[in-house]
């Protein structure tokens, strides 16, 4: 485990200028009597990247999928509270989920490539989206080189998705995830099925996407949300005395240098110098 110094030393500085794209009010996720995380309030900002740490079973992902209405995939699953997105909140009647999904889109922990070509991987979405087919090779291009794998694989567009390696794979999942021109891109746990040099691969592959795309991270490598992120949220549990049951909380929102250097919360002191979790 590196000290607060060492994580700290490549945070990077975060924008109080930029325009926002999320704000969170009292957000709270229940699966049907269970509350898995509650009352969440932070916002995110356009181009930064924002990174959801916490032990593990504290609601970053359930959290994460509330942020495109991916929780209304799984039966049982209830968001209250007003998730904003652009003033608008995402769980009014009128809002279309699958238009939401395609402006605020998702990459997996585990790679999932479809078992098709990479270029029809990468085409899949705008296909789907009625983009004409001659502008579909652009589209191809461009999403691979965005997401670092055009060079690699420039030449086999034509090859399985599924015969390329673990990181090619995960930077095909994003450049297919890019390919529909979304405003934001949630990122559950990217690199934990990655080793080491396609974990690197994909941080510096961040970095650059930030500049077009809005990225909402959850990681459990604290190096890397302290790498990669400008602003940090710091989850933890509570447990109910009374059921014995965990709900996540958010225990603290600030930029990323100021959560690994001079938290505001000793639980996140004790997370960040791993004392705990
Ligand atoms: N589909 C589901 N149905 C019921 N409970 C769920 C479901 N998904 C998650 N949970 C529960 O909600 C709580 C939060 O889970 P979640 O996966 O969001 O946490 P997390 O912080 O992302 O955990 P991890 O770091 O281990 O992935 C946990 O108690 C989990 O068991």
């Amino acid at each position: 485990m590196h000290g607060l110094g060492d994580i700290a030393g490549s945070a990077r500085a975060s924008d109080p200028s930029q325009e926002t794209v999320f704000e969170l009010t009292d957000v709270s996720v229940h699966y049907g009597s269970f509350r898995a995380v509650r009352d969440v309030n932070f916002g995110v900002v356009k181009n930064e990247i924002t990174a959801l740490i916490g032990p593990s079973g504290c609601g970053k992902s359930t959290l994460l999928r509330s942020l495109n209405r991916m929780n209304d995939l799984i039966p049982g699953a209830r968001v209250e509270g007003t998730v904003a997105y652009h003033g608008e909140n995402l769980y009014e009647d009128d809002i279309d989920p699958v238009e939401v999904r395609r402006r605020i889109g998702m990459v997996f922990q585990k790679p999932n490539p479809f078992p098709k070509s990479i270029f029809d991987n990468v085409a899949f979405g705008p296909k789907l989206q009625g983009t004409p087919k001659s502008e579909l090779e652009a589209i191809v291009e461009d999403s691979l080189r965005k997401a670092a794998l055009w060079d690699e694989v420039k030449d086999d567009l034509k090859k399985s998705g599924l015969a390329l390696s673990g990181g090619q794979q995960q930077r095909l999942c994003i450049a297919r995830t890019i390919a529909v021109e979304p405003e934001v891109v949630l990122m559950d746990e990217p690199c934990s099925a990655l080793d080491p040099i396609a974990t690197a691969k994909i941080e510096e592959l961040m970095e650059g996407l930030a500049e077009q795309f809005t990225i909402i991270i959850v990681t459990h490598n604290m190096q890397q949300a302290a790498r990669v992120s400008h602003r940090t949220a710091f989850f933890s549990t509570e447990v109910s005395e009374v059921s014995d049951t965990r709900t996540g909380v958010l225990v603290e929102f600030d930029d990323t240098a100021k959560i690994f250097t001079t938290p505001a919360d000793e639980r996140t002191e004790h997370y960040v110098t791993g004392r705990f979790g």
